[in-house]
């Protein structure tokens, strides 16, 4: 699905990422996981291509970047962000702001064909939220938010899902509801990669992690070998004990 090779990223004299290697197969599901500026939206960016290696080979879908129509390869991606919110308009509709996933427009400026909407709906409906289809998006809470987002970057279809640190700024209750939407994903399929700095968000759907510390990978492969205190202290430089809960890991910090 998702293959890099020999991936260095160099900007103002930064080596932000070093030799990053990672191959995601048909089936896992990954968790990037790391500290503040550790390079996990980086690479990111480098996955959708809205940035490009100074060294190194990302393949994507059977496409190689610098040999693709990039436009063509995105259509296959899903991705949510607080950017990507931050472009959305508080003032539309709630399901015209998921209607928009279809043609991944930010916003609609002709009439939207009664299909497209009755699938935003059916959308909603998957995240339970068809009940505030009506309201506007600035009226909806954080929690509500991120759930349209995920409505919307699922209208495409994608084979690919990239979410970049979804549950932050949420309530204990309002992150469970949306960590539970996502795990639900398993059912489907597409590839999900999710990135975030909280241990207890891997999620028992997720196969795979990768845990990154200034730019290097430190440990990248099955959750269980990966998460561990030893590559969880080189990461985050806190001595820490796990818990593995329902296949979900719980830290204490000793
Ligand atoms: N174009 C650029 N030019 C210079 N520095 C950059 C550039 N892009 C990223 N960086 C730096 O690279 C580092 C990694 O950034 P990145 O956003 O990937 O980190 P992150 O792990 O996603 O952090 P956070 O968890 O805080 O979002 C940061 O120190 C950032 O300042």
């Amino acid at each position: 699905m998702i293959e890099l090779n020999g991936i260095h990223f160099i900007r103002e004299e930064r080596h932000i990422l070093k030799d990053v290697n990672v191959t995601v197969s048909p089936g896992e599901h990954w968790v990037i996981l790391g500290r503040n500026g550790s390079g996990k939206t980086t690479l990111l960016e480098l996955i959708t291509a809205y940035q490009f290696p100074s060294k190194g080979k990302v393949h994507v879908l059977g496409n190689t970047y610098g040999q693709v129509d990039i436009r063509e390869v995105r259509k296959q991606i899903g991705y949510i962000s607080q950017s990507l919110f931050e472009k959305m308009t508080l003032r539309d509709p709630v399901w015209e702001v998921v209607a928009t996933g279809e043609y991944s427009f930010l916003r609609f400026y002709q009439e939207i064909p009664e299909e497209v909407k009755a699938k935003a709906i059916s959308m909603l409906e998957r995240v339970n939220l068809a009940h505030v289809q009506n309201q506007t998006l600035g009226t909806l809470s954080q929690g509500e938010r991120k759930k349209i987002m995920l409505a919307r970057a699922l209208m495409q279809s994608p084979q690919i899902l990239i979410m970049d640190e979804p549950c932050s700024g949420l309530d204990l209750y309002e992150r469970e509801k949306l960590l539970h939407d996502i795990n639900e994903l398993q059912s489907q399929k597409i590839c999900v990669i999710y990135v975030t700095h909280h241990i207890e968000e891997i999620m028992p759907m997720f196969t795979h992690v990768l845990l990154i510390e200034q730019g290097e990978v430190i440990a990248a492969g099955p959750k269980h070998e990966v998460v561990t205190p030893e590559h969880l202290y080189q990461a985050f430089q806190v001595k820490l004990d796990i818990d593995w809960h329902l296949d979900r890991p719980w830290i204490k910090v000793q």
